[in-house]
């Protein structure tokens, strides 16, 4: 049975949490897209900031409480059986796509970017189903278009404004473990590849939106969100360089959605919250991340020196960086999917409202 988190949270403090983790993330990226559309150029530089922050603000940190988050999601107290498990999972997937990194570069960076399609989806898929109002959402098929559309916007959408840094990130991937070239990827930044891929997603996008549209009945509020934060995106990753766009996004949007779920399925943040205490509920989220976050940034320096190539450069730092998320997001969907499970995201009906 789909799981109400919100049950014993009044309508005034159900709206301050959403308000509160909906609206900074809005704010944020239109900020970027009218700084961008004003003709700011952002120095270089500039622009890793905030992925250069997101190995501590949350970013990194929202996949460090996988070892307690499946128990909790299926309203258990976690076990030590059940932290074993994961971190075994952790060692087993995460060494095994480690590994295919160091063997075959280029297709790994390629499933790194489908892996991030459907994990950012699926991100957004919980929070537009319980934070956002997502009635409109109705159906399963709905659903997988969801996040289809939601994971494209960050990992396609870039590809056809800013072909060369889509190239020139992809390429510095691989080039951590060999000589950096794409083969028969590089066909993905034609002029003629890209119209076809962003028409096709256009299409899509319109055909989610109308679909959602229909269903949505008189009350459209969660429908109006869904195709407003939609529209903001696609213009917000159409316009706003890259590493920018998508460094910002990762902590800012995926990661703090996920971060509040994680509060819901705490017993004691959830309380917390309840009464409007956010910042004991967000210390125990710091307690909770802060071991294993720690960890992944001391794994974090071993993999720099592991890989062949030489990391020395921003962009290179900040590839050594995705690719050593990367290892980590496999395992991370694993436990995801697996919240998602036990929360009936993905079935029709109203996890969460
Ligand atoms: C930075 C960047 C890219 C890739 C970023 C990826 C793939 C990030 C994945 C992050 C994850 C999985 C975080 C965990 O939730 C693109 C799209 C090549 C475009 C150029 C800029
Ligand atoms: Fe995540």
């Amino acid at each position: 049975m789909a799981v109400d988190r919100f049950a014993g949270f009044s309508s005034a403090s159900r709206r301050r949490l959403r308000t509160a983790l909906l609206v900074p993330s809005w704010v944020v990226v239109a900020v970027l897209v009218v700084t961008v559309a004003a003709g700011a150029t952002i120095p270089p530089g500039v622009q890793y900031v905030p992925l250069a922050l997101s190995v501590v603000v949350f970013g990194l940190p929202h996949g460090a409480v996988d070892h307690l988050a499946v128990a909790r999601a299926r309203g258990t107290t976690p076990t030590r059986r059940g932290v074993l498990a994961v971190g075994a999972l952790y060692l087993l997937l995460g060494g095994a796509y480690a590994a295919l990194w160091f063997f075959a570069p280029v297709f790994a960076a390629v499933a790194f970017i489908a892996m991030t399609w459907f994990h950012w989806g699926q991100g957004d898929l919980h929070a537009a189903v319980t934070f956002a109002g997502g009635d409109h959402l109705e159906t399963r098929v709905q659903r997988v278009l969801f996040v289809v559309v939601r994971g494209g916007l960050p990992m396609l959408v870039p590809l056809l404004g800013f072909p060369e840094t889509y190239r020139r990130v992809l390429t510095a991937f691989v080039a951590l473990f060999g000589e950096g070239s794409l083969g028969s990827w590089e066909q993905l930044f034609e002029p003629r590849v890209r119209l076809v891929l962003g028409g096709g997603f256009l299409a899509l996008t319109i055909v989610t939106l109308t679909l959602g549209r229909l269903r949505a009945g008189a009350n459209d509020r969660g429908w109006r969100i869904d195709a407003a934060e939609t529209v903001l995106l696609w213009i917000y990753f159409l316009t706003v360089p890259p590493l920018l766009a998508v460094g910002t996004y990762f902590p800012l949007w995926h990661a703090i959605r996920h971060v509040a779920r994680l509060l819901l399925v705490d017993d004691d943040a959830a309380d917390a919250l309840r009464s409007g205490r956010w910042l004991p509920a967000l210390g125990r989220f710091a307690r909770d991340a802060a071991p294993l976050s720690a960890l992944s940034v001391v794994l974090l320096a071993g993999f720099a020196v592991a890989v062949p190539g030489d990391p020395r450069s921003d962009l290179g730092i900040a590839a050594l960086y995705l690719v050593f998320v990367a290892v980590l997001t496999l395992p991370h969907i694993v436990v995801v999917s697996a919240m998602d499970r036990a929360e009936g995201v993905w079935r029709p009906g109203k996890p969460g409202r």
